[in-house]
């Protein structure tokens, strides 16, 4: 096993998170300190205003190269903080997924900005990055890639469970019974909202950057007509696996809430998440719900999951940091990618077939 530091910067553009782990790419040993690097409002607004025009804009477009050498520094320093907080523990390799700025899987794009060259140089460990083109290539969603890694963490776990990450988006790991051959299925999707129509709405109310607490969802009342309306989208009749990028409900859902007092309009898009997960049609019953993400955190989201779905606590009770397993996924992936082996399946993203992820910057080419 080697040390792996996996850097994850999510759709809620609330920093980057850093995490070391170590690991062969197929089994997990042991898990080493993590943190969160916050973006500084501005990084954060501007990188924002970026995902509204990104659609339209060119790889080399000035203001994308400009933001994406903002991010990467800002990963840069999460690596530096991070090693000096384990200098004994020398990652191998290092795992960047990138901002995601679009995500559009028909049309065969997802785009993550960062430098990874730069990263890799000023690090001095090799990279492993794009890790969502290839399964775009071949078919598939590009998303959700977290699935191996939540079968790796769950390899003792005998019950169908289920994880459910609620980040910007929310996105589910189903884990089927084990077999005789102690083998099991493994499903995932993207269910819908997580907390980034939240985040937006709480900007625009109160000025804060969520509704910490979820006090605000919790004061008010749910519109029943204007839940209806946001669950009538296409997107919750397809099948599963399918993805989401972060805009993809925008202006509908804010355009439906708009009229909703501040309280309302946030009971109401929490209970539009809590409902696309609980509306969502899985191969398989889960006997346990695993939440992780900053969503887990609002008791608004977490009783109303306790609700409908029942057996809902936080991946903390496994005994694992919620906030960091993304970073630590990456790290998983990055080392799957050295030693080629395949991080999306079939009926976790759609790809044809088993697919190896990311690319490699300073790893010496076989
Ligand atoms: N105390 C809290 N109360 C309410 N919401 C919270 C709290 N702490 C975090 N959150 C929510 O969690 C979000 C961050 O979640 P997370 O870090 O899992 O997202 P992400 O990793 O960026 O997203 P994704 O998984 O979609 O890539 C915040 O934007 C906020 O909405
Ligand atoms: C395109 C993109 O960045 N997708 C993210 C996003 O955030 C949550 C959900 O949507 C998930 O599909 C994915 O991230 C996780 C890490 C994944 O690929 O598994």
């Amino acid at each position: 096993m080697v040390w792996a530091l996996g850097l994850m910067s999510g759709t809620s553009l609330d920093g980057v998170d850093a995490a070391l782990i170590e690991t062969d790419g197929v089994r997990i040993g042991r898990t080493g300190p993590s943190l969160t690097l916050p973006y500084s409002p501005e990084l954060r607004a501007k990188t924002r205003a970026l995902l509204d025009r990104a659609a339209g804009l060119a790889e080399d477009d000035s203001d994308v190269l400009a933001i994406a050498r903002d991010l990467t520094v800002q990963h840069v320093e999460a690596v530096r903080l991070l090693r000096e907080q384990a200098p004994d523990l020398e990652p191998a390799v290092i795992g960047f997924h990138g901002q995601t700025i679009l995500h559009q899987p028909e049309l065969g794009r997802s785009w993550q900005i960062g430098d990874a060259r730069l990263l890799q140089e000023r690090c001095n460990v090799p990279v492993v990055h794009d890790f969502r083109t290839r399964d775009l290539e071949n078919g598939g969603e590009g998303a959700p890639l977290v699935p191996v890694f939540h079968a790796a963490l769950l390899q003792q776990e005998q019950r169908p469970v289920a994880v459910l990450n609620i980040g910007g988006v929310a996105n589910v790991t189903l884990l089927g019974p084990k077999d005789s051959d102690g083998q099991r299925g493994v499903w995932a999707c993207d269910t819908g909202p997580g907390n980034a129509l939240l985040d937006d709405w709480a900007l625009q109310h109160t000025g804060q950057p969520c509704d910490f607490g979820g006090t605000l969802a919790a004061a008010g009342m749910v519109c029943q007509d204007v839940l209806e309306t946001l669950l009538a989208m296409p997107y919750f009749a397809r099948s599963m696996p399918k993805s989401l990028d972060r805009l993809s409900f925008h202006p509908e859902a804010m355009a439906l809430v708009r009229d909703l007092s501040a309280e309302d309009g946030s009971a109401t898009l929490a209970a539009f998440t809590v409902e696309s997960v609980a509306r969502t049609a899985f191969p398989v019953r889960p006997g346990m719900w695993f939440v992780a993400g900053g969503g887990r955190h609002n008791p608004v989201l977490m009783d109303g999951l306790n609700r409908r779905l029942g057996n809902v606590a936080s991946v903390d009770i496994l005994g694992w940091d919620g906030d960091a397993l993304e970073a630590q996924c990456f790290g998983l992936l990055a080392v799957r990618c050295l030693r080629g082996l395949p991080s999306s399946w079939p009926e976790t993203t759609g790809v044809r077939q088993p697919c190896v992820a990311g690319k490699t910057v300073g790893w010496p080419s076989p």
